[in-house]
């Protein structure tokens, strides 16, 4: 008897719910486990994950092939035919998956539960990502929350408390079907990495001193420990500031499933109990979790209201004239708009296929409000150049730095790039490290170089315009412009 555990995005062997039970059928009816990765071919192109994502994807796949002793059978194409072949030549007779919630997976899954029931073949999926199902939380009146506060603290803090994490499952080779026989694809014919090696770099940025790529499950554990020990502690505070390491990194391997949130927030919780809770821990905690519940917030969204990917959520705002610029869409993109905070944060982006959270809200203002660039642009854009690219929390991040999406940014929120710097990188090592063509500027000018004096320009040997550009638009100005056409639309929030 065979059953098929089909990888997607829980790239891991602990607490994955769908092998856990097919193990457990394995170890009481005998039998062997397929374990099966498969690229489906038939996403809709403008889901396809971006090129950064896909590097890291493919070194989770090693990883994971590794932890299988080379036992994952890759495929590639459509995920409902090549089942139902591989359940054929195996003689399976059931399948286990843990359940994704874009929304062609979610039709997809389910036709290929239809199909396979007809053939008597039994489908299991399970809630392998997130810490309440999205169709579990609902208003009194059964419809979905749209407002973040409410959604968590009525919703989701007053329903059933998250699932503990299983233990990793006790495998061994022999229970694992030699896949010699079948035919598969090599990690490599994925071709997930780029023909051009500008990805080395990058991945560089995920090596750790001993110069090993940190992706897959182990890495996963290993950076939430160094969380728990270097960043949980102040986390609240410290999460604001880019050049410091208080936030987590855990969003690629969240993301491709090489750690779950159950996982992560379990692991927080206890780590608070044994330091003995102290009330700013305790808070440092809160905060944490109410950040992974932003997570399920995004998921939450993205199943009841498919479309945010590519729609306003808020309708009033299909009426908002854009003004497309390639020019400003360029600069934007290359980190050479003349505002250094924005300037950091995009060639952050570029080298490292990351970017902190308090910057991508500022790049997303900038390129939304200031310039007026569709937010679509900057999402398709952070999609394809983020490691972690996640369509749920992409989309409803840019909605809600638009203001189009659900419980958004108020339209009068424009951050202003200057102030934020100054607050939030004040001595600028972070500015520095990405922007290292003004180093030489003093503090008080380098994050708005365009105004400061020449004296002050010449000293530290920068020409504008030669060195670094001048900035693109007046930030006065253009935040007026913003403001005025935003105006237009009305502030009425849907609740
Ligand atoms: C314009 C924009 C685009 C974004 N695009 C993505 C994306 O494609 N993928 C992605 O994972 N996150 C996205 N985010 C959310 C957030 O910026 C990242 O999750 C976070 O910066 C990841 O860093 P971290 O793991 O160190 O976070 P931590 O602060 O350590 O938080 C822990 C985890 O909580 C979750 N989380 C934290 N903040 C948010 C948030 N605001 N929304 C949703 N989940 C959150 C992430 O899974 C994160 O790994 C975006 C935010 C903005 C403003």
């Amino acid at each position: 008897m065979v059953s098929i555990i089909w990888f997607r995005q829980d790239l891991r062997l602990s607490d994955n719910p769908a092998l856990h039970a097919a193990v457990a059928r394995m170890k009481s009816c005998g039998g062997k486990l397929l374990a099966v990765y498969i690229d489906d071919q038939k996403w809709p192109k403008a889901s396809v994950a971006g090129a950064a994502s896909r590097c890291w994807l493919h070194h989770s796949l090693l990883a994971l092939d590794h932890s299988l002793n080379g036992r994952l059978l890759v495929c590639s194409g459509d995920p409902a035919k090549i089942l139902a072949e591989l359940a054929e030549q195996t003689g399976a007779d059931s399948v286990y998956w843990n359940r994704c919630y874009e929304p062609w997976q979610v039709q997809r899954d389910k036709q290929i539960k239809a199909k396979f029931k007809q053939r008597n073949i039994a489908c299991q999926s399970f809630n392998g990502s997130l810490l309440w199902e999205p169709w579990q939380v609902l208003k009194k009146d059964q419809t979905p929350y749209k407002v973040f506060t409410p959604f968590y603290r009525r919703g989701c803090l007053s329903a059933q408390v998250p699932r503990e994490p299983l233990p990793a499952v006790d495998l061994n080779q022999d229970q694992l079907l030699d896949i010699s026989k079948l035919t598969r694809s090599s990690i490599d014919q994925l071709k997930l990495l780029p023909e051009h090696n500008w990805a080395d770099d990058m991945l560089a940025r995920w090596q750790n001193t001993a110069g090993e790529l940190q992706i897959g499950e182990n890495a996963a554990k290993q950076r939430l420990a160094t969380f728990l020990n270097q960043g949980l502690a102040g986390y609240k505070q410290g999460r604001d500031f880019p050049s410091q390491s208080s936030v987590s990194r855990l969003s690629p391997h969240l993301h491709f499933g090489e750690i779950s949130a159950n996982q992560v927030w379990y692991a927080a919780t206890d780590k608070v109990l044994a330091d003995s809770g102290a009330d700013t821990l305790q808070s440092d905690l809160d905060h944490f979790h109410s950040e992974l519940a932003w997570r399920e917030f995004s998921y939450y969204l993205l199943y009841h209201f498919p479309e945010i990917p590519t729609e306003n959520f808020q309708k009033k705002f299909n009426n908002f004239q854009w003004k497309a610029n390639e020019a400003y869409l360029l600069a934007w993109k290359k980190g050479q708009t003349g505002i250094p905070i924005i300037d950091a944060g995009m060639r952050e982006l570029w080298q490292t296929g990351y970017m902190h959270n308090r910057v991508r809200m500022l790049v997303g203002s900038f390129l939304v409000k200031n310039l007026l660039q569709p937010w679509q642009e900057g999402a398709s854009w952070f999609f394809d150049c983020l490691v972690d690219a996640d369509l749920a929390s992409n989309s409803a991040s840019w909605q809600w730095v638009a203001g189009s999406g659900a419980d958004a940014a108020p339209y009068f929120r424009i951050f202003n790039p200057v102030t934020q710097a100054a607050k939030f990188d004040a001595n600028g090592e972070y500015i520095r490290r990405y922007v290292p063509e003004i180093a030489a500027l003093p503090n008080k000018y380098l994050f708005d170089p365009s105004n400061a004096p020449d004296d002050i320009l010449q000293q530290a040997n920068i020409k504008l315009g030669k060195d670094y550009p001048f900035a693109i638009v007046d930030l006065k100005a253009s935040r007026e412009r913003a403001l005025a056409k935003f105006k237009d639309l009305g502030s009425a929030i849907e609740r």
